[in-house]
C-alpha cells in the first residue's frame, strides 16, 4: 500500500499522550547493491534503537537524535564518520549539524577532519559556546579544547572510498559520467525524534558527496536546509544533493508546508517535488511532530530508514519493502 513516489508510513497514536519515537536514514542512494542492503538494514535498525533507548533511559531527543547518528558515523557502511566519501584530494571532510525543538538552539560543524563522531562536536557548539556554526581550522581548534577524540587521516579513509574516488575521477571524462554523478550521494545520516516531554530534535552528518572541491560544504550542516526543528512545526532531517537542497531550504521549506496545514507526508511530497522540478535535485527527508506522527519520503532510487515507536520497528530501503517487527 505505499504510492509510487517513494513514501511510508506515517505512526499516527490515537490517544493524545506522547508517544516517544526516533526515526532514522541512511542516506538518499542510488540503487543499493544486494550485498549491501543487509548490512544497511542492521545498521539503520539498530541506530533507531540506539536512539529509542537513549529516550527511553529519560534521554532528551536531542541525547536520542545525537545517539543515533553516532552508530552511524561509526558503521562504515554509510557516509558519516567511518564511512566517509573522499574529496578530489583524497581525505574525508565532514559536515554536521544538530537542533533543539524545544528553544531553536542549534550547533553545527563543517569541513571536519580527523575527528570520528562530528555530531558530538556539533552538540557541544551548540552548548559550549555562544555560536551555532564553527568551521575547518576553528572547529578543530574547539574539538582540541573540548577533548574531543580524534583519530588519524588514515583510520577514516577506507578502501572502498579511495576505490569510489578513483572511479569517480576516471568516469569524469568517460561515458559513465552522468550515471556517476547520480551515485555520488550516498548515504548522509540523519536522525529526528519526538522525547516524552514533547520536545523535537534532528541531527545530520555526512562525508559529502565524492571528489567534491577541498573546502565544499554541503546542506547538511546549514540550519534549513540539512534540518530544522521547532517543537510547534515538527523536525526534519534532510538528504540528497546538497547543493538542490541549498537551493531551495529543503528542511524549512517541508515545514513551511506543515506551518500552512498539510500532512507531514503531503509536506515532504510538495518540497520534495519542488526540489525536483525547480532545480532537478533528488533526495529524501525524514520528519516527526510532537503528536507522535512520523513521516519517511524520498525521490532518490532509495533511500534506507527505520523508526521505533511504541514497541515496534519499522524499517525500509526501496519502495515497498517496508517491514515492521516487534522491539527487543
Ligand atoms: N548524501 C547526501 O545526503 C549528501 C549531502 N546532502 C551533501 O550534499 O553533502
Amino acid at each position: 500500500m505505499e504510492p509510487s513516489s517513494g513514501r511510508d508510513p506515517c505512526g499516527t497514536p490515537a490517544a493524545a499522550a506522547v508517544s516517544p519515537v526516533v526515526v532514522v536514514h541512511g542516506g538518499g542512494a542510488c540503487h543499493i547493491a544486494k550485498d549491501r542492503k543487509e548490512m544497511v538494514r542492521q545498521g539503520v535498525l539498530r541506530a533507531a534503537s540506539a536512539g529509542f533507548c537513549a529516550l527511553k533511559a529519560g534521554g532528551s531527543a536531542v541525547d536520542a537524535v545525537e545517539c543515533a547518528v553516532s552508530v552511524l558515523e561509526d558503521d562504515p557502511e554509510f557516509n558519516a564518520g567511518y564511512g566517509s566519501v573522499l574529496n578530489a584530494n583524497g581525505d574525508v571532510e565532514m559536515d554536521a549539524s544538530i537542533m533543539s525543538g524545544k528553544d531553536l538552539s542549534s550547533g553545527a560543524v563543517s569541513a571536519i577532519r580527523c575527528i570520528a563522531n562530528p555530531i558530538k562536536l556539533a552538540r557541544l557548539v551548540m552548548e559550549k559556546t555562544p555560536h551555532c556554526f564553527l568551521t575547518d581550522r576553528g572547529a578543530a581548534e574547539f574539538a582540541t579544547a573540548m577533548g574531543v577524540r580524534t583519530v588519524t587521516r588514515e583510520q577514516l579513509v577506507t578502501e572502498k572510498n579511495r576505490k569510489r574516488l578513483e572511479k569517480e575521477k576516471r568516469g569524469k571524462e568517460g561515458k559513465d559520467a552522468q550515471k556517476l554523478e547520480s551515485q555520488k550521494h550516498l548515504g548522509t545520516v540523519g536522525a529526528v525524534a519526538l522525547d516524552s516531554k514533547g520536545d523535537v530534535a534532528y541531527a545530520t552528518s555526512t562525508g559529502g558527496i565524492v571528489n567534491k572541491m577541498v573546502g565544499r560544504v554541503g546542506d547538511t550542516p546549514c540550519i534549513g536546509c540539512g534540518g530544522y526543528a521547532d517543537n510547534d512545526i515538527g523536525a526534519i532531517s534532510t538528504t540528497g544533493h546538497g547543493e538542490s537542497i541549498l537551493k531551495v531550504n529543503l528542511a524549512r521549506l517541508t515545514l513551511f508546508h506543515v506551518e500552512q496545514g498539510k500532512t507531514l507526508e503531503e509536506a515532504a511530497e510538495v518540497s520534495l517535488n519542488y526540489m525536483k522540478s525547480k532545480v532537478k535535485g533528488l533526495g529524501g527527508v525524514i520528519l516527526v511532530n510532537k503528536a507522535g506522527q512520523w513521516a519517511v519520503k524520498w525521490t532518490s532510487e532509495s533511500m534506507p530508514w527505520a523508526a521505533a515507536q511504541a514497541g515496534k520497528l519499522h524499517c525500509g530501503i526501496d519502495l515497498n519493502t517496508t517491514t515492521v517487527t516487534d522491539m527487543l
